[in-house]
């Protein structure tokens, strides 16, 4: 057990884990790697959500979240297994199967470690089990919203090896028409893979802007490199970042009304025409990722990096794509060596900083290796360990599990599902429901530190959005009568 273990007050309900300590920290709150006691081979990513700024607890984006994560099951969507709130200080925490890779850590390590680019079928089987996971969620008109290399995981050892997951739906939104204001919401997507309309100031998203956030990444899977690095304006709560979209121009050339022909009507394009309907000349998509005009590749890259959301291609159609038909077929999992002999890369294991706990605080005393072989952060534990990276393991390779189309078509049945004409969700088979441990927790009330049945849960957390909602109502009224 490591020492975040020992503090006094630690939760009852957190008994039921060794938690082994913090693993990332995201604008939402900590991630926290733990196992369970009653079954120490399994791994669990405990994400501790921030109190909302005005102090009111649960915050509605995290409600958002769990609500939207109890309704998904998918094999390439991250499994909630458990959530927990902490009436006392309304802090949250959502439990979710823990996966040992993410696309970032994988795209470092071939840049700055190996130095060598990600093999073909490596690219192929994350890139075709990405787009499975997002056509789920679209068939469930769930829009990411936040899509980059951190969020996309990658299952380590076990039945799960090199299966992809789709994390993070901290900014998700499920969409309905109508479609409402993004600007309601504040920022949506990181800057780096954020879609051209959003960055030309469109007040409405679709799925489209995850498809250009999947086409930044597949770049950057085939290069090592961000396709669009640009540098983010951090002035006003929504600023025009013109240097992210400039970027985009010259690689993409700039885009024009006959290609894209409402662009006109967004806010940006026309009030800054001085800065971006200019008319240089760009390399060329195909000479930044270094494929040919006839490559596939290609041709499905620059069907995600079309300019107008309208046109761009859907994940249904993607999965569909030439690419995905010829060889290396992609797999289930994407990291076994694409030829039998072939050289295994081993991607390092996530650091863990074992001296900071729950509550984000330090405990100052020395790291323990953690028992699950995970790495530790620096044996000498200071308020601001910067955790090291471990040595690489091999890692254990089982058979080679590889899928024809048609076995990618049965595998992703559900998700095929309604992509014909337009998005059906009601033919989506969906699994509601919760595990049989969270039914066990539940029973056991405690201090203000239980567990929450799942449709309890989703009521209370309702009801919690709906407080808050009529606190703010009387917040304005009051203003308005008061003219405070
Ligand atoms: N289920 C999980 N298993 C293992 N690691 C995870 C899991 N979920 C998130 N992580 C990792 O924890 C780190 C922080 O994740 P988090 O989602 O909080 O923030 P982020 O995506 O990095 O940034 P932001 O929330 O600001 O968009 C990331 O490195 C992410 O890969």
């Amino acid at each position: 057990m490591g020492d975040v273990n020992r503090g006094n007050n630690r939760p009852e309900w957190l008994q039921q884990y060794d938690l082994i300590g913090k693993i990332g920290e995201g604008t939402y709150g900590l991630v926290f790697l733990a196992k369970i006691k009653s079954n120490r081979s399994k791994s669990i990513a405990i994400k501790k959500f921030k109190q909302s700024k005005d102090g009111d607890g649960v915050s509605p984006t995290a409600i958002r979240e769990i609500m939207l994560l109890r309704e998904i099951t998918h094999e390439n969507v991250v499994k909630l297994v458990n959530v927990h709130i902490n009436h006392v200080d309304m802090s949250l925490y959502l439990a979710f199967d823990y996966a040992e890779h993410d696309l970032y850590e994988i795209i470092r390590h071939h840049r700055d470690k190996v130095n060598h680019a990600i093999n073909q079928y490596t690219v192929k089987s994350l890139l075709w089990q990405l787009l499975n996971g997002l056509n789920y969620l679209h068939s469930n008109w769930i829009v990411h919203r936040d899509l980059k290399p951190s969020n996309i995981l990658v299952m380590g050892e076990g039945e799960e090896q090199g299966v992809v997951k789709i994390a993070d739906f901290g900014l998700a939104r499920i969409y309905q028409a109508p479609l409402k204001p993004l600007f309601e919401n504040g920022v949506v997507v990181t800057i780096w893979y954020r879609a051209p309309e959003l960055l030309l100031g469109a007040k409405h998203y679709t799925s489209a802007v995850d498809m250009w956030a999947v086409g930044c990444i597949f770049a950057e899977l085939l290069t090592l490199k961000p396709l669009f690095q640009g540098q983010e304006v951090k002035a006003t709560p929504n600023p025009f970042q013109l240097d992210q979209l400039d970027k985009i121009f010259k690689v993409l050339g700039h885009p024009t009304q006959e290609k894209w022909p409402t662009l006109v009507n967004l806010p940006h394009w026309q009030s800054d025409q001085q800065h971006i309907q200019g008319h240089n000349d760009s390399p060329g998509l195909y000479s930044v990722v270094h494929l040919s005009l006839k490559n596939p590749a290609y041709d499905l890259l620059s069907k995600m990096l079309e300019y107008d959301p309208r046109k761009r291609i859907t994940a249904a159609q993607a999965l569909e794509h030439e690419y995905f038909r010829m060889e290396p077929l992609p797999g289930r999992n994407a990291l076994v060596p694409p030829q039998p002999g072939e050289k295994i890369v081993n991607y390092p294991i996530r650091p863990v900083d074992t001296t900071t706990d729950f509550e984000g605080t330090t405990s100052l005393q020395p790291s323990q290796p953690a028992s699950s072989g995970n790495a530790v952060s620096g044996s000498i534990a200071g308020p601001h360990v910067v955790p090291t990276r471990s040595v690489p393991r091999p890692m254990h390779m089982g058979g080679m599990q590889r899928m024809q189309p048609q076995g990618m078509t049965a595998y992703n049945l559900a998700s095929q599902a309604g992509m014909g004409a337009g998005m059906n969700p009601a033919s989506v088979p969906m699994q509601r429901g919760v595990t049989p441990q969270a039914h066990q927790q539940q029973k056991r009330p405690r201090n203000g530190d239980d567990w929450i049945p799942p449709t309890t849960e989703i009521k209370a957390l309702l009801r919690a959005e709906r407080d808050l909602g009529r606190k703010m109502w009387i917040f304005r009224k009051g203003r308005e009568e008061f003219g405070k």
